[in-house]
């Protein structure tokens, strides 16, 4: 919809409204082009504004469209009908101009941003490009290099910015549709030839064939895979070398092929997702809409080491008053001042001032009697937060909610040395915790819905994506990790080495291969883990109980390595070698493949070829069941909230979506088929034995990833 009015007895206000954001609703198309068409024609009227309703200008095309049969009025004549009308056109942009909503701005003749407005054209994000003229009209009027950039990156830019690259011709703080209107009043009547973007020649970069080669192998590098920033180079491309109506051609063409991939389907699943995760509930009833959180001002961080730090930086850039404790002097100190560091960092990044004066630092626990919310990040050591969460429980106000840090401790043994266990909930960042957009929120059985609710809210506070998840070891993300792990390490013994996997995972898209990653955040944790497991077994490196465990097929080869004090990148040797201990780029280690040489003759296992689709289908049928077995024991709510667990923080590559969506792209009945097979050929691996409710899915035609959950509700409730 969109409703017209005439204010100053000749400038047309023609408003969008379509709440929350303004999207270009094929009833918003309509609208505009009706209120155009009564604007232009209607001789009163002498100029005209665009403004968005509730103070948004506009989110661009409507999301919820795609994929469906699209009806109304297409985006491209139509904002050339607005461009190439003999009255000024002024674009009021409050809120947000995004995508659609900038490209309708970009037809209009003059834009006026409040300083509060951001504008960008994320479409890449979606798998498409902006195809309503934004990859022709952007370079046109803030040169190639820079329309380039905001294109294939999809990044948003302030007012201000905006005003700097040339895309606004001004800024205000005040109303902005009554500014804009003054300007509409002004230029009424005035020659609108230098004012229309697609009449502009496009400025052409020095060297334009090698521009063009390095940004795209730039992009292609990033990219991993992902089609849509390629097809941006190549729209800006046509705009540099063509004319306008061509390079139109050439943008709608590249869009025909964007829109009907796999990839944008992947992309727009993820984004619905990442909103449907905020809509959490829990098996025991406990729902988003029906839990109130409580607000927190004042929190506190139990513990600076790397995780605490990350914390107090997210906590204070989320403004509020934080206490940051660390018992150990020294380690105090070091944490200043890289609080410090991190926090001008992001401040400069942001364009704000260092939230310095948020934080309180102290050496002792007494100072967060007063605290709403305390963060417990101490070390991963159930008798050491056990300790600290008794003292809590002594010092902190009746009401403080007590959440711990933790990638896999028991919540619930936690909660139980809390006085008011209902108030425990587990908040699992990742590293590093002011960046990383991930939170696991972890409920247990005791957890009160509004602890999980303020929890869940805090986390969107942070600026991160939080999913409620239940309490089991390793929650969701490194649950799944655990059988993709042992697939890699099982590959190894059979024959691969870790330079194949990664190259598989790697070309798959993700931003590391699993010993890469393995290598960066140290072997050592995981060998702690299974330690802690009773996995490890001393001196069983060779013999027949070396590689089973409780009758199971079992690995020792990481154990082995750990033992040989290879913890990857922080000793200067894991999976790979590295010139000096904390060294990044990774190399290919002689001594390790003459290692795994020797395991394989010590445990008389014959080397085989090992291909990638292999390493493909044993490593992520094995990751993506273990995904439904998460869904049918109630710890995740839906497909989604892994889906996004594993894109924000475990590298799974975004274009395809998620695990669980990447198992319908595969066809959930050939991931069953291929799980039977290795499970055949490995039947004492359990990780590869498919659940019930893979089984269950496939049975009932494999019905479509956003009807899981009410299908998981049903088959539940008929148990
Ligand atoms: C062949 C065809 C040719 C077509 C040509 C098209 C060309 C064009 O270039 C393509 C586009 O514009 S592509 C588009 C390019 N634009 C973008 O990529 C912008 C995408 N949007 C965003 O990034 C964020 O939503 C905002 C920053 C706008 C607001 O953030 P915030 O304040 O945190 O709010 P929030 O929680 O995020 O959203 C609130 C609710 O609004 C919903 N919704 C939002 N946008 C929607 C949309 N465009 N649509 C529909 N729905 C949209 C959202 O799902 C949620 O619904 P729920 O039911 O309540 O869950």
């Amino acid at each position: 919809m969109a409703l017209f009015t005439l204010v100053s007895g000749s400038v047309g206000v023609v408003t969008l409204q379509n709440p929350p954001v303004n999207a270009l609703s094929a009833a918003v198309r309509h609208g505009i082009v009706d209120m155009m068409d009564k604007a232009l024609s209607e001789p009163e009227v002498k100029s005209v504004v665009i403004c968005g309703q509730n103070g948004r200008f506009c989110g661009g095309a409507d999301i919820k469209e795609f994929g469906k049969n699209m009806t109304g009025p297409p985006l491209v004549p139509m904002i050339h009908r607005i461009e190439s009308g003999a009255k000024p056109v002024v674009a009021a942009i409050e809120g947000i101009a995004l995508g659609g909503g900038l490209e309708l701005a970009l037809g209009c003749h003059y834009r006026i941003a409040h300083s509060k407005a951001r504008l960008g054209l994320p479409e890449v994000h979606l798998g498409l490009l902006p195809a309503a003229g934004g990859t022709q009209r952007l370079p046109r009027l803030i040169g190639v290099p820079a329309a380039l950039e905001l294109i294939t990156t999809g990044r948003y830019v302030t007012a201000a910015e905006a005003l700097r690259l040339g895309m606004v011709d001004e800024v205000t703080d005040g109303n902005t549709v009554d500014a804009a209107v003054k300007l509409a009043l002004s230029v009424a009547g005035k020659s609108l030839d230098a004012r229309r973007i697609s009449n502009y020649p496009c400025p052409q970069p020095p060297g334009l064939d090698r521009f063009f080669e390095t940004a795209m192998q730039q992009v292609r590098q990033s990219a991993r895979g992902a089609m849509a920033p390629v097809a941006c180079v190549q729209a800006l491309r046509a705009a540099a070398s063509q004319p306008y109506g061509e390079g139109m051609q050439r943008e709608k063409e590249l869009m025909d092929t964007l829109f009907h991939s796999g990839q944008a389907r992947a992309l727009q699943y993820f984004f619905f997702a990442q909103r449907a995760v905020g809509r959490w509930s829990t098996p025991s009833g406990s729902r988003w809409d029906s839990s109130k959180p409580r607000p927190v001002h004042k929190a506190a961080v139990v513990g600076l080491g790397t995780m605490g730090r990350g914390i107090t930086v997210a906590l204070a850039q989320a403004g509020l008053s934080v206490v940051a404790v660390e018992t150990h002097e020294k380690q105090l100190m070091e944490a200043r001042q890289a609080v410090s560091g991190m926090l001008e960092r992001g401040a400069k990044r942001r364009g704000v001032a260092p939230a310095y004066g948020k934080i309180s630092y102290s050496s002792d626990l007494l100072p967060v009697a007063d605290v709403d919310l305390v963060i417990e990040a101490v070390f991963e050591d159930m008798e050491l937060k056990r300790s600290i969460f008794e003292q809590l429980s002594e010092i902190c106000k009746p009401d403080t909610f007590l959440c711990t840090n933790t990638s896999g401790l028991d919540i619930d043994r936690l909660a139980s040395h809390a006085r008011n266990p209902e108030l425990v909930v587990g908040m699992h960042f990742f590293a590093p915790a002011h960046v990383m957009k991930l939170l696991e929120v972890v409920y247990g059985p005791r957890s009160s819905p509004q602890a999980v609710a303020t929890a869940m809210l805090l986390g969107r506070k942070m600026d991160k994506v939080s999913v409620a998840v239940g309490n089991c070891p390793g929650f969701v993300g490194n649950r799944m990790l655990k059988p993709y792990l042992e697939q890699a390490f099982f590959l190894l013994e059979e024959g691969a080495t870790p330079e194949l996997v990664d190259q598989a995972l790697e070309e798959f898209g993700f931003a590391m291969g699993v010993f890469r990653m393995s290598d960066l955040s140290g072997l050592d944790v995981g060998w702690r883990v299974r330690k802690a497991d009773g996995l490890v077994v001393a001196g069983a490196s060779t013999g027949p109980s070396a590689r089973s465990r409780r009758g199971f097929r079992y690995s020792p080869l990481g154990d082995l390595l750990c033992e040989r004090g290879r913890f990857g990148q922080k000793t200067g040797s894991g999976w790979y070698r590295y010139d000096k201990p904390g060294g990044r780029v990774a190399k290919s280690d002689p001594w390790l493949h003459g290692f795994l040489e020797q395991y394989r003759a010590d445990h008389g296992l014959a080397a085989r070829r090992v291909d990638q689709q292999e390493v493909l289908e044993r490593c992520l049928y094995a990751l993506i069941n273990e995904g439904f077995r998460i869904l049918e024991d109630g710890i995740a709510a839906g497909p989604e909230d892994i889906d996004v667990i594993y894109v924000l923080g475990y590298g799974w590559p975004r274009h395809r979506g998620g695990p669980m969506f990447y198992a319908t792209t595969v066809g959930l009945s050939e991931v069953l088929e291929r799980l039977e097979h290795h499970h055949r050929a490995h039947p004492d691996v359990p990780g590869l034995q498919p659940c019930r409710l893979l089984r269950k899915l496939v049975a009932s035609g494999s019905p479509p990833v956003h009807s899981w959950r009410e299908f998981i509700k049903k088959s539940r409730s008929h148990l």
